[in-house]
């Protein structure tokens, strides 16, 4: 396990009198010092700056005497706590203020109203064009409506609300035609309300222009340098990414400035609680855009500090989304570019996108960044996608993000992450290292079965072996002991690896059924007439213990009333008795027995090709192998021998779709060999690991049902000599 080390920035390194930064995940928390209580660091502006250019304006030099003595603690640490930035919410969101009779309000308001607060407040209600200074806290105001600006005649539609504390406003315009409304914080998280905003922006503004310093932007002070070089970020990347900061009444928030062709087209903040807010009515682009200018390859990460960890591991040609990662993937389908408001950024930067040929989503790790991934390949080409891999902390954690990477791994560690980016998987187009995991099972036989569980029958040993997942076909004519066979390779598989089976036998009864189970399991009759040939039957005790066996490894599946089972009925049911019940194998015995109903258009031979896939997508889904059942059709010229698989009666895809296909046949002629004499011909095998074509013999024991191997009669070895 990887040691984090303890993060905790002075304010100004070089000041004994500063505050400290306590670093805690990646937030960081002002207290007071023990040596300067009640004291902490104003940064002056950068108007006596002398840089030339405005990307070089961001800097002062690390010096003490532009730490200026502030306020006590006690007055602004409330605001550190709050949100910051604004939203917008219907009106309702927010709550209308009571009197509480016998109170002096004017006493009381004039202790509620937060002057920094609502001063930032106005200053929002400023940029949307809402005169705020015209309503004072805890009143409503009637104003000119920046939106409709009042109609014809100009009439003040707009209705204006100030809470109590000044920390909110609201407005509505009563204007049928406009109905503009709204409402915004002075501390709030921006990331819930886009959506809104946007389609307020929409109606009412267009995008403003902004500069340096009418955003009041100035250079980064000591302390937010000394806070960036704690993760990582050197002064010259800062400088080059043009990151400033902001200060607002006590507030000092990190300023990510936004630009194209280098001209700064929106402002994004961060103050210490890691709260965000953005300028309103900016033009919507990536955080870097001027570095994917041209560029074939591009990186998009989650967030601005990603985007600054990108470049300290080399790689510039990398972009943040402005507005963080969704909760989840949109269940919807792609709203169309005017519709897509959440990802107006990825319009507005079409032009860049659209050149890369190559595009590596390194968001974050976790759930929403995964989804971010998700909605951008949506957007941008799942086909010109990559996507990373974040390396590992410790046994149950990946390190997040980019600077998470950068921080605790270094600039190598991150720059392997982009370098080993993998393709964006693409639904249904897999590489054979999608499976690696599965392969190794397979090779080291860990799962189980990999290469099949022996029928109990040695002669059958090299020619088949059941796996789970297929599909054997088995047939032969009428009374040649198919559903005996089946049954008794079932009591096999049971008693030797615990298998337990559903039965769709429609011809059996269940008494019968039972009977002919139990015959096998126990090896005596059930009954003492005349196929028992005076053996014993098995006693009570026997059957009592029969029965507990029985219902402990079969499930039926039985059409009660007089209907035919359709393949889906049959198949649902058997999913659920491998839910329930752990079944590791299906007998549906035998197909002409199933409801064969089909539209008028598909013919018979489409009808088995479809019923056998779903067949093998439910063997294949829950590892389960199916026996199924059919017969030849009618053998005009039979002269006595075993049936072909081509001769099942309905399609020739029964021996072309199954795994294995099995033809049982028995001797009935006492020149040819013993009457008992049971042929198990294996006519297809598709996986050589389990078996091949070839025959075995068995011997049927009329009496308990029982097959045994059998050695090959001297006239039948002769035969095929
Ligand atoms: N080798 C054998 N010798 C003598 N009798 C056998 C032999 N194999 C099966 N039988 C008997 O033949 C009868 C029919 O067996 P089973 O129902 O298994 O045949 P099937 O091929 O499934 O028949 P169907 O085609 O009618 O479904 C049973 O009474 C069974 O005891």
């Amino acid at each position: 396990m990887l040691l984090l080390p303890q993060r905790k920035l002075f304010l100004s390194p070089n000041s004994s009198s500063s505050r400290i930064i306590f670093m805690g995940s990646k937030n960081f928390l002002l207290s007071k010092s023990s040596t300067t209580p009640h004291e902490h660091i104003r940064l002056p502006h950068c108007c006596s700056c002398s840089c030339s250019s405005s990307r070089n304006q961001f800097f002062h030099s690390n010096n003490r005497k532009n730490l200026i003595r502030f306020a006590p603690l006690k007055h602004f640490s409330p605001l550190y706590q709050r949100a910051s930035g604004y939203s917008y919410r219907p009106h309702a969101a927010l709550p209308i203020p009571r009197p509480i009779p016998g109170v002096n309000f004017e006493s009381l308001e004039r202790q509620l109203v937060d002057q920094n607060q609502l001063m930032i407040l106005r200053q929002k209600l400023q940029e949307i064009g809402i005169d705020g200074d015209a309503c004072m806290p805890g009143q409503y105001s009637g104003l000119i409506c920046p939106s409709c600006k009042g109609g014809n005649s100009g009439e003040k539609s707009l209705s204006l609300y100030i809470t109590e504390d000044g920390g909110a406003a609201m407005w509505t315009c009563f204007r049928a035609k406009c109905g503009w409304k709204g409402s915004t914080r002075a501390f709030a998280d921006v990331k819930s309300t886009f959506a809104r905003m946007s389609k307020i922006t929409k109606i009412k503004q267009s995008t403003r222009v902004i500069t340096e310093e009418s955003l009041g932007l100035e250079p980064l002070c000591n302390e937010l340098l000394a806070y960036f070089a704690e993760r990582m970020i050197s002064g010259e990347t800062l400088r080059r990414n043009a990151v400033m900061q902001k200060r607002t009444g006590d507030q000092i928030a990190i300023a990510f400035t936004y630009r194209r062709n280098d001209e700064l087209v929106g402002c994004k903040y961060r103050d210490i609680t890691k709260k965000f807010w953005q300028e309103a009515n900016t033009e919507k682009i990536f955080y870097g855009l001027d570095d994917i200018n041209d560029a074939s390859d591009i990186i998009i990460v989650e967030g601005e500090i990603d985007k600054l960890a990108m470049e300290e591991a080399g790689f510039k040609n990398c972009v943040s989304v402005p507005d963080g990662a969704p909760p989840k993937v949109s269940d919807k389908a792609l709203p169309s570019e005017e519709e897509d408001t959440k990802y107006q950024y990825l319009w507005n930067c079409k032009d860049y996108t659209s050149k890369a040929s190559r595009i590596i989503l390194a968001t974050d790790g976790d759930p929403p960044g995964q989804a971010l991934a998700e909605e951008l390949a949506r957007r941008l080409g799942r086909e010109r996608c990559w996507r990373v891999k974040w390396p590992r902390k410790n046994d149950t954690e990946s390190f997040k993000d980019a600077n998470e990477v950068l921080m605790y791994m270094g600039p190598d560690a991150l720059r392997e992450v982009i370098e080993n980016a993998e393709l964006y998987p693409i639904r249904g187009l897999f590489n054979f290292k999608d499976y690696f995991g599965e392969i190794d099972d397979y090779y080291h036989q860990s799962l189980g079965f990999e290469l099949g569980v022996s029928t109990g029958w040695s002669c059958l040993n090299e020619l088949y072996n059941v796996v789970p997942g297929e599909l054997t076909i088995v047939t032969g004519v009428p009374n040649s002991g198919k559903s005996e066979w089946i049954d008794a390779l079932l009591c096999n598989l049971n008693r030797n690896v615990g298998w337990k089976f559903a039965l769709c036998s429609m011809e059996n009864k269940v008494r019968e059924h039972a009977r002919k189970l139990l015959e096998k399991h126990i090896k005596k009759p059930f009954f003492d007439v005349r196929y028992g040939e005076s053996v014993e039957r098995m006693s009570i005790e026997e059957l009592e213990q029969g029965k507990k066996w029985l219902s402990d490894s079969f499930s039926l599946i039985r059409c009660e009333d007089d209907c035919l089972p359709s393949i889906n009925w049959v198949l649902d049911l058997a999913r659920i008795a491998v839910l329930r019940h752990g079944v590791n194998g299906l007998v549906i015995d035998p197909y002409n027995e199933l409801d064969h109903q089909r539209p008028p258009n598909q013919t018979e031979t489409e009808y088995v090709s479809q019923m056998l896939t779903k067949i093998k997508r439910f063997a294949q889904h829950h590892g389960c192998h199916v026996w199924f059942v059919a017969h030849p059709r009618q053998l005009h010229n039979w002269i006595g021998g075993p049936p072909n698989l081509y001769d099942i009666s309905g399609s020739a895809h029964f021996i072309n779709k199954c795994d294995n296909g099995i033809v049982i046949h028995r001797n009935r002629d006492p020149d040819a060999g013993p009457i008992d004499l049971v042929q198990v011909c294996i006519r297809k095998v598709r996986n050589k690991v389990i078996g091949t074509i070839g025959e075995a013999y068995l011997s049927y024991n009329r009496v308990t049902g029982e097959y045994m191997d059998a050695s090959v009669p001297d006239q039948i070895k002769k035969r095929r000599i």
